[in-house]
């Protein structure tokens, strides 16, 4: 059997919060805002892959008015949901996502992404893609206001698994 889900998530950009994406953290003067930690990508995959499970998104997962995400660590967020397709027998076929961002430059910290997502869904990085662009100054990413970034996962189940 085979799954496909994909996600979608935008925080906004703001001056004294770290700038946290796919699990590195990017050197630059503005930061992304969230209740958690505002990792944009990690939340899109974690989408995507709830989306493949038919099991609803992340804010019902982890709910914004509770305090126990407050600041959390994204990829711990996305560990808990991956737990969630390992219980039901399934494994990474591929994940291929983007980082809609004006600045900044994501393409030296895109290796190390990957490698963190490949790590918590148990896959070898070859099963990860992450890519980037900017939106040619247009929209609120083209004025550097906000990040967006989108997901499409596809996970395999075994035959026996239910
Ligand atoms: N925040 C970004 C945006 C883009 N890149 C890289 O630059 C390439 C060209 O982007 P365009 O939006 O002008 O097409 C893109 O393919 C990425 O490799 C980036 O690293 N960080
Ligand atoms: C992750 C959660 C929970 O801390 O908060 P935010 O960091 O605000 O992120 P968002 O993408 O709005 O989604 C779900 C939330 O419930």
């Amino acid at each position: 059997m085979i799954r496909v889900g994909q996600g979608f998530d935008v925080h906004q950009l703001v001056e004294g919060r770290p700038c946290i994406i796919g699990g590195v953290t990017i050197p630059y003067e503005l930061g992304l805002v969230g209740h958690s930690d505002a990792d944009v990508l990690l939340h899109a995959v974690t989408d995507a892959i709830l989306g493949a499970l038919g099991l609803g998104d992340i804010g019902k997962h982890f709910p914004d008015t509770d305090p126990d995400y407050k600041d959390a660590d994204s990829l711990k967020l996305l560990v808990q949901v991956w737990n969630l397709a390992k219980e039901r027998g399934y494994r990474l076929g591929n994940i291929d996502s983007t980082i809609i961002a004006q600045k900044p430059k994501m393409a030296p910290y895109i290796p190390e992404m990957m490698e963190v997502i490949a790590k918590a869904l148990d896959a070898d990085v070859s099963q990860v893609n992450v890519k980037a662009t900017t939106t040619e100054q247009l929209g609120f990413t083209g004025r550097g206001e906000g990040i967006a970034a989108q997901s499409i996962v596809c996970l395999t189940q075994d035959m026996l698994s239910s």
